[in-house]
């Protein structure tokens, strides 16, 4: 079947409806990533000097690549399945753009080719790809991670095993999915002296995307890695303490109720965007994207989220305390007025920020 994005159209298989088949992968539902690649990758040009090439590591139908090319990058793809490399190639003449695709592992290809833009989007974890990865560019990592329940710690030991951390199912599970992923590829970076800065960051449906400006030198990674540490959060009255060290010292006791601590980490704490690259980003969706709309109200709420590394719910606080809930505005003016920051956030319509704890967040919003 035949499906437009962007400036461009594709032929994609018919998916089967359940489960994996051997069609080549096409998801519609990622229209909004794709989107705000292409969004992104203009924003980058914009703020990093001479970014020309792009490598769409596992590409499927071309989808990325293509959109890539059309947008003035100098592209190559790659995929391990021979149909979609086929169908990448027949994808980027259909639409009349130059563009490479290499049939065989993307890791092989980034120890020998270095490029300014690596977009990992593979299914699941992108673990495996990220040490060729970092090594292979210092302009922008992209990178896909679709398994959320890794991690966000509901499937515990697979989070450790490929995250190389302690990941906790929290109420705030997709912001400790993206607190993990990044933490994760900070330290991949640091291994070979490589920064990895976020430049924009979403979580979105089932999946986290997160776009890194990858910079050089040990001291510049050392600055990223004192950016990791430690949630420490209650399970009785989720207080919640965050901790920037190596080493983790958690409480015995909650400090706010005494009940039970677990421990999330290394996590990164630092923020998750950059907030004029983001702005910046948000003036480069155009209305040729499906998701237009969608995008920019993602990336006005991104910009304008504070920077605390865990979020609340006003209705489980609520339901916690045994109070109705109220109107978010009024909820988040009733904090500002009591003196701290509040906003929004990307996780849903009834998350919140704030430099507030749990019995300050119970004060200052009880009528
Ligand atoms: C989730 S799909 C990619 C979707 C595509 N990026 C898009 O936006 O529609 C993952 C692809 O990675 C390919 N793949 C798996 N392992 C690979 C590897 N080691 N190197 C390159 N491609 C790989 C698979 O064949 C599959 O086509």
């Amino acid at each position: 079947m035949d499906v437009s994005e962007g400036h461009v159209t594709l032929t994609v298989p018919e998916q089967p409806e359940e489960g994996v088949g051997d069609a080549v992968f096409f998801n519609p539902d990622q229209e909004l990533n794709r989107d705000l690649t292409i969004a992104t990758l203009r924003a980058a040009r914009e703020r990093i000097d001479g970014l020309e090439t792009y490598f769409d590591a596992t590409a499927a139908s071309g989808v990325r690549g293509v959109r890539a090319a059309a947008d003035g990058w100098t592209v190559e793809c790659c995929d391990t399945d021979p149909d979609a490399v086929t169908l990448a190639r027949e994808n980027l003449a259909r639409n009349d753009l130059a563009g490479t695709v290499h049939e065989g592992d993307a890791t092989v290809r980034l120890h020998e080719q270095r490029y300014d833009i690596v977009d990992l989007d593979p299914f699941g974890t992108p673990m495996p790809f990220v040490d060729a990865a970092v090594r292979a560019t210092d302009g922008v990592l992209a990178v896909t991670a679709t398994d959320l329940a890794p991690l966000c710690g509901a499937h515990f030991r697979s989070g450790v095993r490929s995250y190389a951390t302690v990941p906790r199912n929290t109420e705030y599970h997709g912001e400790m999915a993206v607190r993990v992923l990044i933490g994760a590829l900070v330290r991949a970076g640091a291994r070979y002296d490589r920064a990895l800065d976020p430049l924009f960051t979403h979580a979105s449906d089932h999946y986290v995307r997160t776009y890194l400006a990858v910079g050089s030198g040990a001291q510049a990674a050392d600055a990223q890695i004192d950016r990791l540490g430690y949630v420490h959060h209650c399970t009785d009255c989720l207080h919640r303490d965050a901790e920037r060290d190596l080493i983790a010292h958690p409480p015995a006791d909650c400090p706010a109720c005494g009940g039970s601590i677990v421990t999330a980490g290394p996590i990164w704490l630092g923020a998750i965007r950059d907030r004029e690259f983001t702005a910046a980003t948000r003036e480069h969706v155009d209305a040729s994207m499906g998701t237009a709309d969608r995008a920019r109200d993602l990336l006005d709420r991104i910009e304008h989220e504070l920077d605390t590394p865990t979020h609340y719910d006003q209705h489980r606080l609520c339901k916690e305390w045994g109070r109705s809930a109220s109107g978010m505005d009024e909820f988040l003016d009733a904090l500002r007025a009591a003196g701290y920051q509040a906003s929004r956030t990307q996780y849903g319509g009834t998350t919140f920020k704030t430099d507030a704890d749990v019995d300050s967040i119970r004060a200052a919003t009880d009528d």
